[in-house]
């Protein structure tokens, strides 16, 4: 049977500049990949495509076995996404926003009610459930964007740094739902906390310069008496490592 999340040569450009270059990884249930790189290595980017707000310039992706250029409602179906910054509209309260998406998922009545209701607790939101959204701390509009992310129930989740802003209690009880949720899902979350990935990660992909430069077990990469952080500056540093491009032509992601 074919993985849940397949990305097969996956390539971005934004006019000459390369932001995403032959990404090709998979990951199957109950595999949680850590997709790590420096800034501007092209996480976001390659998330962006997965859930389909990003065309791709060449190369395929397929979610549950639906192509993301050719099948993006059914993609949208079996995919949870929580994008960079989890944004949401702010003057919605939490249970407002969460059954506008329930409504948007197709959702009607008592289940309508039991997803957002089953999303709250998940992530532990049923104490704010009617405060709107811009008066929440970071941490907590964080979570926010994680129960629309899972409302549905998705086989899939692709989560953008989905502990950042979090103080370490939420760290916890995210990485905690994070690996609760790890039996049943294929997992993917980019982050720049190196520990985390020994915490809730079962493979770790590192990106630079928008290409894979290692697919491998957390415990593999630390074998040869390294730690993970020192892999990670000797991989992707160097020329270019961290970049940006100068003169890149701008498309609206
Ligand atoms: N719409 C766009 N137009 C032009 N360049 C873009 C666009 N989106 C991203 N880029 C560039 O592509 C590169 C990859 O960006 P991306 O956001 O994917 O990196 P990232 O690995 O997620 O970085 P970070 O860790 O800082 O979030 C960056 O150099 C970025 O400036």
């Amino acid at each position: 049977m074919p993985a849940l999340i397949e990305i097969e040569r996956l390539t971005k450009r934004f006019g000459s500049f390369t932001a995403v270059d032959d990404v090709s990884f998979t990951v199957d249930r109950g595999e949680v990949v850590g997709f790590l790189g420096p800034n501007g290595a092209g996480k976001s980017t390659t998330m962006k495509m997965l859930a389909g707000f990003v065309t791709p310039s060449a190369g395929t992706a397929r979610v549950c076995g639906h192509d993301v250029t050719d099948e993006p409602v059914a993609v949208k179906r079996c995919l949870g996404y929580l994008p960079e910054g989890a944004p949401t509209y702010p003057e919605m309260t939490v249970a407002g926003f969460l059954g506008f998406v329930a409504r948007v998922r197709g959702y009607r009545g008592g289940e309508a009610r039991d997803r957002v209701a089953r999303a709250m607790r998940l992530t532990a939101l049923e104490g704010v459930r009617l405060q709107p959204i811009e008066t929440l701390s970071k941490g907590f509009k964080r979570r926010v964007g994680l129960a629309q992310a899972l409302l549905h129930d998705p086989p899939a989740l692709v989560m953008d740094e989905p502990t950042d802003g979090l103080d370490p209690n939420q760290k916890h009880e995210v990485r905690e739902l994070i690996r609760s949720m790890a039996p049943e899902k294929a997992i993917v979350i980019s982050t720049h906390i190196l520990e985390e990935v020994a915490a809730v990660c079962t493979r770790a992909v590192i990106i630079a310069r928008g290409r894979v430069v290692v697919d491998a077990t957390p415990r593999a990469l630390e074998a040869p008496g390294m730690t993970l952080d020192e892999v990670f500056r000797e991989l992707t540093l160097g020329p270019g490592g961290a970049r940006e491009p100068e003169l890149a032509a701008t498309e609206a992601a």
